[in-house]
């Protein structure tokens, strides 16, 4: 077996498809063709189908459940209700953030929507006959939306299985709506500064409830097998080892019994992170049936009761000396959960990574409380391009910089330019608690500014508002300017786990004779193309083809125990695994080669894709060459065989960060809105695959889009969600989504073992700010501070109609 193929350094680069090249994505083929593997493409023989009744009321007491009726209808073969779950004790679930919830209603229900029974029936048509045949009678109870309302003395009392319980998961809780209160900082230093200060701002910023609504909802198919013991669960996982843990340890059922694969996901978002009730059904009917039983959601479902995101109400202060130097920042955040507390936040972190809210800039003390209430609202919290709260942080500190702005009659790009963290302040303590890794934010700044013109913007600004004031237009123009950090890659396992597990992931390598590969992770994607990008990072690491390493993700069966793929956390921890397993290969092929070409280990360097005996070129083993050297004549007394297998705790988190700038025209009799302009800087270290990050870039900036200028989930006084479906909730299509300009520094993470860091969230985190302080900005000149989201053309006219701009 010989590859001795002389061509060019440059050639054997670009064969490899490694770090850094534009490779196209593997996974287009088959999804651009149709041939995806979806949950719902999963049909095996006698496979049921199981669907919800669910509550049309936000709070009521269920009084009875009558399923006589439904069971007669043709095809229903079982209707499961909580009363069926409580022997078997799983009629409640243990949720992802300590707390639990209802698995069926169990005397009550706390959001509209909530699961009530379960009907089981041979199709999804006779299911859905079913459950209007199921009679429940109810006796609604007062509503609560509001959490400051909840919180009041005489206020409901939402969660009774709580009552008299004055310490949770997050320690004590001061009313029985009441959840958590995390603090972080210094409280009295802070609030020394705050009395002491030139100036002052201080405002409520809130970010509202959304969806991040995948085209695909949630689904599982369970098939217990009862003659071998072994369950199967195919489902919409975004991290399928820890489902597999909770399936087994609320069921009863061995770990080694339970297979959980997560096929081809259409879009996670975060909303796929935690654990459902259609979950635990399905199996607990497949176990009754004995048959195959599917569940998929419909797109109401999905949108009114599975994970949500934000419902922040973020009042911040923020002190600074007249010369605008930030001295201080002081935070509370009243939460808004829902009826349960179903986050996905390390166990230490009940508020996620709210506490990078002091952003980029360099600010000496800070105190932050956040307090976690029960509302009539559905449970979640935990997406949409950030599982971890990191949005709502960029949001509020790039809010609260733009109002200290306006409160010093500053220049807002100046304001920020005087406040970052400077390069050499790297590795930086933040004073709530971050040590952030690395950053250039001057430079990216800089050229960001610059790429837009952003003097010159400011100028045509000024003759606009001139203008307007003459009646020469009833356009204004608003420059949204972001600079955020974000805080990905969880994480350390000393301070992150989520039920008792640490934050690792992992990587498992097996080089095949003739010099290709597999390697599994315990991360999957939901479209992030890690089938391209991990096999490029093991392509620059072991000198093999991209194109000859196949990735495999999601089977617990195959796949080495990983957290799974949420908070842009792949590429920092199994990303930096699989750079661990490939250098682990990399050693056992250098033994290997030294031993071929009869030299020293020492004697050889390695080279794009083989070991040479340095000062002699011409002497060398290729990585293909030595990969079958290793099945047959490997060192005697060496095991033979090429594999390798990487646990990896990261050291820290990465933060990557970016400078976005958005330009917008606004029409003041409409509340129209239009934007000319939209330029991202991303500095995510090294970066993997840049045609891919752009994709992540474009994606996120219209999800970012969507949430500042026009999604929301909205309750009225009664609970009821009045946004559940598509006609009511806003996604954009190519016609409200602007022409994006991407741009990047490269600031490697200095402890990732390749220098990357993530990037999946950033356009979210860093987006969001950027919209909606263009619109604010369009305004300032008129006196606007701040106004809620979404910014649609109604509440942009209302803005408009507020500062007597119509006349
Ligand atoms: N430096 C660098 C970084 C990165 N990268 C790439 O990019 C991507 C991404 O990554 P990241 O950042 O690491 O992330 P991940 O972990 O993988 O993922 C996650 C994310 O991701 C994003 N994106 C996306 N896309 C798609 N298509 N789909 C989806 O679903 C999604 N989701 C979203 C979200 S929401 Mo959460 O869950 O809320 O927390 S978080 C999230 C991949 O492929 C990678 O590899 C590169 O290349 N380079
Ligand atoms: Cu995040």
């Amino acid at each position: 077996m010989t590859d001795q193929t002389p061509i060019s350094r440059e050639d054997r680069v670009e064969k490899l498809k490694g770090v850094g090249s534009q490779r196209k994505r593997v996974e287009d083929a088959r999804f651009t063709q149709g041939k995806g593997n979806y949950v719902d493409d999963i049909k095996m023989p006698g496979m049921l189908f199981g669907d919800f009744v669910r509550s049309p009321y936000a709070h009521a007491r269920v009084v009875s459940i009558n399923t006589e009726a439904a069971l007669k209808v043709p095809g229903v073969l079982a209707v499961l209700t909580a009363a069926d779950l409580a022997p078997l004790g799983l009629h409640w679930m243990p949720t992802l953030a300590g707390d639990k919830q209802m698995v069926l209603a169990d005397g009550k229900v706390l959001y509209q929507g909530q699961e009530v029974a379960f009907v089981v029936a041979t199709d999804r048509y006779a299911a859905a006959d079913g459950i209007e045949a199921v009679e429940v009678e109810y006796s609604e109870l007062p509503v609560v939306v509001d959490p400051f309302k909840a919180l009041l003395p005489d206020a409901p009392v939402l969660r009774e299985d709580l009552e008299g319980k004055m310490v949770g998961a997050h320690g004590p809780r001061k009313h029985h709506n009441h959840i958590f209160t995390w603090e972080q900082g210094d409280k009295d230093a802070t609030e020394a500064v705050l009395a002491g200060a030139d100036v002052v701002a201080e405002e409520m910023v809130y970010y509202h409830r959304t969806h991040p609504c995948p085209l695909e909802p949630c689904g599982c198919v369970a098939s217990m097998d009862k003659v071998n013991g072994k369950l199967t669960l195919y489902g919409t996982f975004q991290a399928p080892h820890a489902i597999r843990t909770v399936v087994s340890l609320i069921s009863g059922i061995e770990e080694h019994n339970i297979r959980v694969i997560s096929p081809d996901i259409g879009g996670g978002f975060g909303n796929k992170v935690g654990a459902y009730p259609g979950y635990v059904c399905s199996v607990v009917a497949s176990i009754v049936t004995g048959k195959p039983v599917k569940w998929v959601e419909d797109r109401m479902d999905n949108l009114m009761t599975t994970a949500f995101a934000r419902d922040y109400w973020m009042k911040g202060k923020i002190a600074a000396t007249k010369e605008g130097k930030i001295t201080g920042l002081w935070c509370h955040v009243t939460a808004d959960h829902g009826g349960f507390d179903a986050c996905a936040d390390p166990t230490k972190f009940p508020a996620g990574f709210f506490n990078i809210c002091t952003g980029s800039y360099d600010i000496p003390v800070a105190y932050l409380a956040v307090d976690g209430v029960y509302t009539n609202k559905a449970p979640g919290g935990v997406a949409y391009r950030c599982s971890f709260r990191v949005t709502e942080a960029a949001y509020f500190i790039e809010r609260m910089v733009e109002i200290l702005a306006i409160e010093l009659g500053m220049d807002a790009a100046e304001l920020r330019r005087i406040n970052f963290i400077k390069a050499d302040q790297f590795p930086y303590h933040s004073a709530l608690g971050w040590e952030y890794d690395s950053g250039d934010y001057h430079t990216a700044w800089d050229k960001a500014l610059a790429a837009v013109d952003y003097e010159g913007l400011r100028k045509e600004q000024a003759e606009r508002v001139e203008a307007f004031k003459r009646g020469e237009t009833r356009k204004l123009l608003g420059i949204g300017l972001t600079h955020f950090t974000e805080i990905v890659g969880a994480g350390p396992v000393k301070n992150c786990d989520i039920l008792g597990l640490g934050m690792f992931d992992s990587c498992e390598i097996r080089i095949h004779p003739t010099g290709s590969a597999i390697a599994r992770l315990g991360t999957i994607s939901q479209g992030q193309g890690h089938a391209t990008t991990f096999a490029q990072i093991l392509a620059s690491e072991i000198g093999l083809p991209a194109d000859s390493i196949t990735v495999e993700e999601g089977d617990t069966d195959t796949a080495p125990y990983g957290l799974g793929t949420y908070g842009s956390r792949s590429t920092p921890v199994a990303g930096a695994a699989t750079a661990m397993a490939g250098r682990k290969i990399r050693a056992k092929a250098q033994m290997i080669a030294a031993y071929l070409l009869e030299v020293h280990d020492n004697d050889l360097e390695w080279d794009v894709d083989r070991f040479v005996v340095k000062g002699a070129p011409e002497r060398f083993k290729t990585m293909k060459e030595i990969a079958f050297a290793s099945y047959n004549q490997a060192i005697p007394g060496l095991e033979p065989g090429l594999e390798a297998v990487s646990y990896y705790d990261p050291p820290n988190m990465t933060y990557p960060f970016g400078a976005y700038i958005c330009v917008m025209e606004i029409d003041v009799d409409t509340g129209v809105h239009e934007i000319r302009q939209f330029y991202a800087l991303d500095d995510c270290g090294t970066r993997i695959n840049p045609m891919i990050i752009e994709g992540q870039v474009h994606g996120g900036l219209t999800e970012a889009l969507a949430i500042a200028m026009g999604q929301e989930i909205a309750y009225d006084e009664m609970g009821n969600c009045k946004t559940g479906t598509l006609m009511d909730f806003f996604v954009p299509t190519a016609w409200e989504t602007p022409h994006y300009t991407t741009d990047h520094t490269t600031t490697p993470s200095p402890h990732h073992p390749i220098g990357a860091k993530g990037v999946g969230e950033s356009p979210n985190v860093g987006g969001v700010p950027a919209f909606s302080n263009a619109v604010h900005d369009a305004f300032r000149a008129f006196g606007l501070r701040q106004s809620h989201m979404p910014h649609d053309h109604w509440r942009i006219w209302k803005i408009a109609n507020g500062l007597g701009l119509h006349g």
